[in-house]
């Protein structure tokens, strides 16, 4: 049970009117006001305004739902905002002098979801960088589901986040990004708090850098006996948690910061861009082309990710999104040589056994951030990689650490398919039927 209000700072949004527990569905629309994406008919354009316009006006019942939509979110033409006055100007030309055109156009640019869903309800629905809310949408129907992902009190405003991957990235990186997507300044309480744990970086007076570069055993942090002492961001400032050492915004350490940020998110959007799971299959290439496309955005992805962490170290945003990257496609490529050879020969068990220590390591990144979020929340989709792998080993031990991996998904649920919960549970009982096969095998072996 939820009511639109209005608030002070970020204009109409939902409220819960009645206190929901983790999994609880908030609210569920079976089906969007309207599709206004590029994909969603029949456009020839690659400007994505014009999209926007061409896909409304194919839309069938544009006529019924104009009132509704021009009733959401848009910018005004007097609006101070820099972010909106682009979004304004940009996307003028593409509504042909068409008043209500292009206030639909800037409509859809606020308010839809991925594939371009626009949603009576959902649309009222305020990002922030600390969510406590999750939203499903079925690809084939556009069917919503928005679920809690914390417990919410009555009164409480109900927020999604608009971020994707970049939720876990820094205050600055976050906020570029919702500016330059979503045409807006975003005034969350995470944003607006004095302490930025994604934003950490080995002490530069504790760990002198030889030519900006970190030591490798700085850059791994896997030392116990030597610990790292970390800077981490506070009030506009750099300061070490052990030394008291201060780096002001004005540091030429901080340019460093910024200039590495900014290149890594450069690079996200290629990798976006580039990945052949976001492509459609009229968008995909030759099999040929795309190997050599494959190896290029591998070996871009292992510089981004070397320059990360050799200068910004184990526990800043950069290396541990490009991490979950590199894990990410390390399992796929260990899943796809594991159909050609049946078993895991001595490499593949190394291989695996690095993506564990990877998969560690972003894992205590995530906690670090403190968010109050599931691990499953990004991690979920790795962790059942990671076990899958381990029972491809066929041995007992290995498929009881999947299960302790499986663990650390429990009580995320109600957010996984139902195909993958039905995979998290054969995979946990995996060890269970090997156990009841031991026997037997030891006897064939014997
Ligand atoms: C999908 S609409 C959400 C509902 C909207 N507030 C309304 O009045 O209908 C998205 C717009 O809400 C505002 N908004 C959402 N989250 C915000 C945030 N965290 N900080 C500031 N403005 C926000 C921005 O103007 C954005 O373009």
């Amino acid at each position: 049970m939820t009511e639109v209000r209005d608030t002070t700072s970020s204009g109409k949004a939902l409220f819960a009117t009645r206190e929901y527990a983790v999994g609880d569905i908030i609210l569920q629309e079976d089906k969007p006001l309207a599709v206004l994406s590029r994909s969603s008919f029949n456009t020839t354009t690659n400007d994505p305004f014009t999209a926007i316009a061409q896909a409304y006006q194919q839309n069938s019942n544009q006529l019924d739902i104009e009132g509704k939509l021009l009733s959401l979110y848009h910018p005004q033409s007097d609006t101070t905002n820099p972010a909106e006055q682009t979004l304004w100007k940009n996307s003028q030309s593409a509504a042909q002098n068409d008043n209500r055109l292009h206030k639909v156009i800037m409509v859809a640019c606020c308010n839809s979801f991925q594939g371009g869903y626009v949603y009576e309800q959902a649309s009222r629905i305020n990002h922030s960088c600390q969510p406590n809310a999750l939203v499903n949408i079925q690809d084939d129907t556009g069917a919503l589901l928005v679920r809690a992902l914390t417990p919410i009190a009555v009164n409480e405003e109900i927020v999604i986040s608009y971020a994707g991957l970049y939720l876990y990235a820094d205050t600055r990186a976050r906020q570029h990004v919702l500016r330059r997507d979503k045409y807006f300044d975003c005034s969350c309480v995470r944003c607006q708090a004095a302490v930025d744990p994604a934003n950490t970086i080995p002490c530069t007076s504790c760990h002198p850098r030889h030519q900006s570069q970190l030591d490798e055993a700085t850059q791994y942090d896997d030392d116990d006996e030597h610990p790292v002492n970390y800077m981490i961001w506070k009030s506009d400032q750099l300061i070490c948690e052990s030394c008291g050492h201060v780096e002001t915004s004005q540091s030429s350490v901080v340019n460093v910061i910024h200039s590495i940020s900014d290149k890594v998110l450069q690079f996200f959007e290629q990798y976006k861009q580039q990945d052949p799971n976001s492509k459609t299959l009229s968008e995909q290439d030759d099999n040929e082309t795309q190997d050599e496309e494959e190896e290029q955005l591998e070996s871009l992805l292992q510089e981004h990710l070397s320059l990360a962490s050799s200068v910004l170290g184990a526990r800043h945003w950069t290396t541990n999104l490009l991490l979950l990257l590199y894990l990410d496609r390390g399992l796929k490529q260990y899943n796809r040589k594991l159909i050609f050879q049946q078993t895991a020969d001595d490499d593949m068990q190394l291989d695996l056994a690095e993506h564990i220590d990877h998969l560690q390591k972003i894992t205590q990144f995530v906690k670090r951030l403190q968010l109050h979020l599931h691990p499953g929340h990004l991690l979920s989709d790795v962790i059942v990689g990671i076990a899958r792998a381990l029972v491809s080993l066929g041995d007992v031990k290995s498929a009881q650490y999947a299960t302790r991996w499986l663990d650390h998904l429990n009580g995320y649920e109600p957010f996984l398919s139902e195909a993958l919960v039905k995979v998290v549970d054969s995979l946990k009982n995996a060890w269970k039927r090997m156990e009841d096969d031991e026997p037997a095998r030891k006897k064939v072996k014997g």
